[in-house]
């Protein structure tokens, strides 16, 4: 099993990374677990305190889920990928089936905040675009399919996503075997990621 690191700051395309490269991949092959599922539950809050959460530090990370679940699935185990709400800002109760896949790819913008998850990737990649970039691509994003508007995400920005994002995941740069630059859509960094993984199947 070869399991993938992907992250990068909000909006700097480390979904659409992903998509590119595993469109060249058999989907019995892959499988793709995101971060912002493994968000703690938050159940015991109502939904005026959980819109406060900082969601942007590691501390909002159920790292020991994903952990054990990075472990199920390097043992051959299926796991249950929690369901998350960006409008409930908590998990839905619901979860998805992942197999154990020849390639595993984690994605999220803390994942190499972490130590051991660090150690269980066997390729580290950091997707770098600039902020004022990120944050025109969050603003659209966010409004258009994330239930927010123009005030709640500068808020945020200003709030957390800023100072965390140079506080906690810019410096995960450094632990980075690939950094692919994402100002604008790279398709060789993509070609090059699929190669070396063709490469570690063959
Ligand atoms: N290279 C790019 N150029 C322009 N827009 C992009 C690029 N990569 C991603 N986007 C757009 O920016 C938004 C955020 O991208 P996404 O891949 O979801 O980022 P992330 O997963 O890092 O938050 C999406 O609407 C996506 O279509
Ligand atoms: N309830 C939530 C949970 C997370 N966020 C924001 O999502 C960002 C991470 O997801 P990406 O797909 O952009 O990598 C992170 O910056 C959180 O601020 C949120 O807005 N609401």
């Amino acid at each position: 099993m070869l399991i993938i690191g992907i992250a990068g700051g909000t909006g700097s395309g480390k979904t659409t990374v992903v998509s590119q490269i595993i469109e060249e991949l058999k989907n019995e092959e892959v499988a793709v677990i995101s971060q912002d599922s493994y968000y703690q539950d938050t159940s015991h809050l109502s939904l005026e305190d959980r819109v406060k959460i900082n969601f942007d530090h590691p501390k909002s990370i159920d790292f020991d889920l994903l952990v054990s679940h990075l472990k199920e699935l390097k043992s051959g185990n299926s796991i249950e990928e929690p369901v998350y709400s960006f409008t409930e800002h908590n998990r839905t109760g619901e979860t998805v089936t992942i197999q154990p896949k020849k390639v595993i790819i984690v994605e999220g913008i803390l994942i190499l905040t972490h130590a051991d998850i660090r150690d269980m990737f066997d390729i580290k990649i950091y997707v770098h675009a600039d902020s004022d970039e990120r944050l025109i691509r969050r603003l659209k994003r966010d409004i258009n399919d994330r239930g927010r508007d123009l005030d709640e995400v500068l808020w945020r920005y200003q709030t957390t996503l800023k100072p965390m994002h140079q506080q906690f995941i810019e410096p995960t740069k450094e632990f980075a075997d690939i950094i692919i630059p994402t100002n604008r859509y790279n398709n060789v960094a993509v070609d090059i990621v699929q190669t070396i993984i063709k490469d570690r199947l063959a």
